[in-house]
């Protein structure tokens, strides 16, 4: 069914006219496929070169979704491993280093400092995620950084997790959040439900580091090789 809204604002303008549709629609592909795209990008690179992970995983996938089935998002909480490498990955990566401006709206104290009204606000989220305060060995890719003692993945108001901010905080972060775990979750799995990633052949594939990240404001990945080999 299509719906034209018709409102005007007081000077007679559309509401939403044609030129915003085309901004919000390009606003998604460019905020939300770019991002999504480099983060899986990189985790694919990771587990070409880590074989005792990759295997993990696909335990993890075999023994609670099995292969009769497709994965779906019922299943996260019972893969806390897999949950917590895409957010290893997201904290390893950081691939928006410096997140969206703002400015402050009034004045207002961070961290004992005063912040006056009007200043801009570009918060470093590569630093907030490398710092060895919060995050131990925080150039170290670990796996289940992220999972308790119990191989629980610890809660969302754990002091790990709230360190955790790729998405940014507050009012203005990313929409797309809940979106992307969710599609990232079911590639994971079915990619390791499905397919063994192994090193390609006849090309050396060398670990994953942060070095093949290309620098920008959204970071990219550079092209590489692997191979994918069908699971029985
Ligand atoms: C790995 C995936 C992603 C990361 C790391 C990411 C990160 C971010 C960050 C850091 C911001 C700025 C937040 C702030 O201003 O403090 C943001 C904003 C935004 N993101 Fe994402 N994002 C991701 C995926 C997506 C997806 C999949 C979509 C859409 C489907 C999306 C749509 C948006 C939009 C529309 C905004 C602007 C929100 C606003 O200004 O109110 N993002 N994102």
């Amino acid at each position: 069914m299509m719906a034209k809204v018709t409102e005007t604002d007081k000077d007679g303008r559309p509401l939403l006219s044609s030129v915003n549709v085309k901004a919000a629609l390009l606003n998604l592909v460019s905020a939300g496929y770019n991002t999504t795209r480099v983060t899986l990008l990189s985790l694919v690179h990771i587990l070409a070169t880590r074989p005792e992970l990759r295997k993990l995983l696909q335990t993890e996938v075999d023994n609670v979704i099995g292969s009769n089935r497709k994965p779906t998002l019922r299943d996260i909480e019972n893969c806390s491993l897999i949950e917590s490498v895409l957010l290893e990955t997201l904290r390893y990566i950081s691939h928006i280093p410096l997140s969206v401006f703002h400015f402050t709206a009034d004045d207002c104290q961070i961290n004992g400092y005063t912040i006056q009204k009007g200043t801009t606000i570009i918060p470093n989220l590569w630093t907030a995620h490398h710092n060895d305060k919060d995050f131990e060995h925080p150039y170290t890719f670990i796996p289940d950084r992220f999972l308790d003692k119990s191989g629980n993945l610890v809660t969302a108001t754990d002091p790990l997790r709230e360190s955790l901010m790729p998405f940014g905080v507050g009012k203005r972060s990313c929409i797309g959040e809940v979106f992307d775990i969710s599609r990232m979750f079911l590639f994971l799995t079915t990619l390791m439900q499905t397919a063994t990633i192994e090193k390609p052949d006849s090309e050396n594939l060398v670990e994953f580091g942060l070095d093949d990240l290309n620098p920008g404001l959204v970071m990219h990945s550079k092209p590489y090789k692997i191979k994918f080999v069908m699971r029985q």
